[in-house]
């Protein structure tokens, strides 16, 4: 049988979990990943990686549940599999605190975690400027240790990955059959789409083992995030800020208000200092499209634009991406226009 060539440009948790899903479901393709940067050096190695998902104002409420359900789901079966530890998947509980009562007293996607309920008032007492609270268990996810284990198994579903900066998605469809955008960020040069911008975060690892419960103070302002081998304290959100130097202020002010809520951190030794650039977008993008390359109609799969919550839609964005794939292989091109 001909081999469909696939690439996908982008490395980070995206593009490896579109790359696993084509390569493991679809035998009649080889993928190729093209990055210019690969794990550690992606954003999603700068995520404190907690599933907590949010809200794109334009797309509707079901299709982003699916998306964290299925995400969820996925991550889960890891959690709960012997993998766990060699992906960097764990379970995580916690709380999720409101100075006043939100909107949501049950948010959209309280029945896709495990446990999920509101604070009782012996808990609320923990963070006497709070008022409300959600209790839940939830996965975290540690890209610098699951990014490498997506690579394996790619590898072992037969995909490669090259290091390349792309400039024109026109000149790989004279490479390849199919192209996927999971550039990120990089979209907005790549694709020119001035949607995309960057939403810049800082966070700080601290070595603090006798913490075991996440805190997250509404939206993610504030959060405590405890894992394998560090408690990752944030966050910021700078909207259309490309500084990826810390901040020595900013590492002040996270600390003093992660402190605020949990007063033992001031005893925590410093391992280190992250930023990332989150690829902001109103909307994440996932839909395909067709460019012309040398009279031909090449199909082209975006999947973008994930802000805040890469980690926590990976793979159910993944899963369309994939099957968006599908459909361009099973469909014959519109024909090419002049
Ligand atoms: C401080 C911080 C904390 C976060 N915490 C969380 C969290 O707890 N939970 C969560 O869900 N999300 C979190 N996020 C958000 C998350 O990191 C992003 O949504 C996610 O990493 C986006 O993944 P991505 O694969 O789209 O992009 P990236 O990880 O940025 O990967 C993009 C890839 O595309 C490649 N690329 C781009 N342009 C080109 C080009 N022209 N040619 C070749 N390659 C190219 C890059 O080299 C890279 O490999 C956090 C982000 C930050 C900064
Ligand atoms: O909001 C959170 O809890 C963590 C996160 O996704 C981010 O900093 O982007």
């Amino acid at each position: 049988m001909q081999q469909v060539k696939v690439a996908v440009v982008g490395a980070g948790v995206v593009g490896l979990s579109t790359a696993v899903l084509v390569a493991e479901t679809l035998p009649q393709c080889s993928v190729c990943v093209l990055a210019d940067r690969f794990t550690p050096d992606t954003t999603s190695d700068v995520a404190a990686g907690i599933l907590s998902p949010g809200r794109f104002p334009d797309i509707p409420i079901e299709q982003q549940k699916r998306w964290f359900k299925r995400t969820f789901d996925h991550f889960l079966a890891i959690a709960d599999s012997s993998e766990a530890a060699e992906a960097g998947v764990l379970l995580s509980s916690g709380w999720q605190i409101f100075q006043e009562v939100p909107s949501e007293e049950k948010p959209y996607w309280s029945d896709c975690v495990l446990s999920f309920r509101t604070m009782t008032n012996t808990e609320l007492k923990r963070f006497p400027q709070y008022k409300f609270g959600y209790a839940y268990t939830t996965i975290k996810c540690e890209c610098l240790t699951y990014l490498p284990w997506l690579q394996k198994r790619l590898k072992k579903a037969g995909g490669i990955l090259t290091r390349e900066r792309v400039t024109d998605l026109t000149e790989l469809g004279l490479r390849y059959n199919v192209v996927v955008n999971c550039s990120g960020l990089g979209a907005q040069a790549l694709v020119r789409d001035e949607d995309v911008h960057p939403i810049r975060g800082q966070v700080l690892m601290v070595h603090a083992p006798w913490l075991k419960h996440f805190v997250r103070v509404a939206g993610g302002q504030t959060y405590i995030y405890p894992g394998t081998h560090a408690v990752t304290l944030g966050g910021t959100r700078q909207v259309n800020d490309w500084r990826l130097e810390a901040d020595a202020g900013e590492r002040e002010a996270i600390l003093e208000r992660c402190q605020h809520l949990e007063p033992s951190l001031g005893a925590a030794s410093h391992l280190a200092e992250k930023v990332g650039l989150r690829p902001g977008r109103r909307n994440l993008r996932l839909e395909r499209e067709y460019v012309r390359v040398q009279g031909r109609q090449v199909p082209v799969v975006h999947n973008y634009g994930h802000g805040s919550w890469g980690i926590t839609l990976s793979w159910g964005t993944a899963l369309d991406a994939l099957d968006l794939v599908q459909q361009c292989l099973n469909e014959r091109p519109p024909p090419a226009r002049l």
